[in-house]
């Protein structure tokens, strides 16, 4: 079940991770480089991480739409440390529309933050529940960027199907 998204990603960590609509595979194959990152991200931010998604944007085309990192597998208010690399490209932040908004997101409130080479940024407590994030499409050049996450994956419950999302989000009419 493949199907292609905008950007190239790869995965390290015990656990597999499923989100959207793609599984990445155990890989336990850690990059040196890789381990000495995490370390440095770990002192940096004082969590620990037992996971890594990254992401190549080779240019101004390549994206990741609005979500969040909610899947059940990251547990309750996950904190994610995000090291960006390359060139800058804007992350983007949207407050979740209060229900009576019936999933209408002119009106919230919006962020945009430019993420340099070298930058960290952490996402933790109630981000996943209250915003959603991108970084979209631009319409002039981009250089290669790579975003390092840094996750801790939980084994999910038996019987649990992988990818399901905490947040449950009714489908209104
Ligand atoms: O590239 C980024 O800064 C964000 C990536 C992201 O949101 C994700 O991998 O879940
Ligand atoms: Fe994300």
């Amino acid at each position: 079940e493949g199907y292609e998204e905008p950007r190239l990603t790869c995965w390290f960590g015990e656990l597999p991770y499923t989100y959207a609509r793609s599984t990445m595979d155990a890989n336990t194959q850690w990059h040196p480089l890789l381990l000495t990152l995490r370390g440095a991200v770990q002192q940096a931010s004082g969590c620990s991480f037992n996971s890594l998604l990254c992401n190549l944007y080779r240019n101004c085309h390549d994206s990741i739409g609005w979500h969040s990192d909610d899947e059940a597998s990251l547990g309750n208010k996950p904190t994610i440390a995000s090291l960006s690399l390359g060139d800058t490209r804007v992350f983007s932040l949207r407050k979740q529309p209060a229900p009576e908004e019936n999933g209408d997101y002119t009106y919230v409130e919006r962020i945009r933050v430019p993420l340099s080479h070298g930058t960290l940024l952490l996402m933790d407590e109630a981000t996943q529940d209250d915003w959603q994030h991108q970084v979209g499409k631009e319409y002039h050049d981009r250089g290669p960027r790579i975003n390092l996450t840094f996750r801790t994956i939980f084994p999910e419950p038996e019987g649990h199907r992988p990818g399901t999302k905490l947040r449950f989000t009714p489908n209104l009419p």
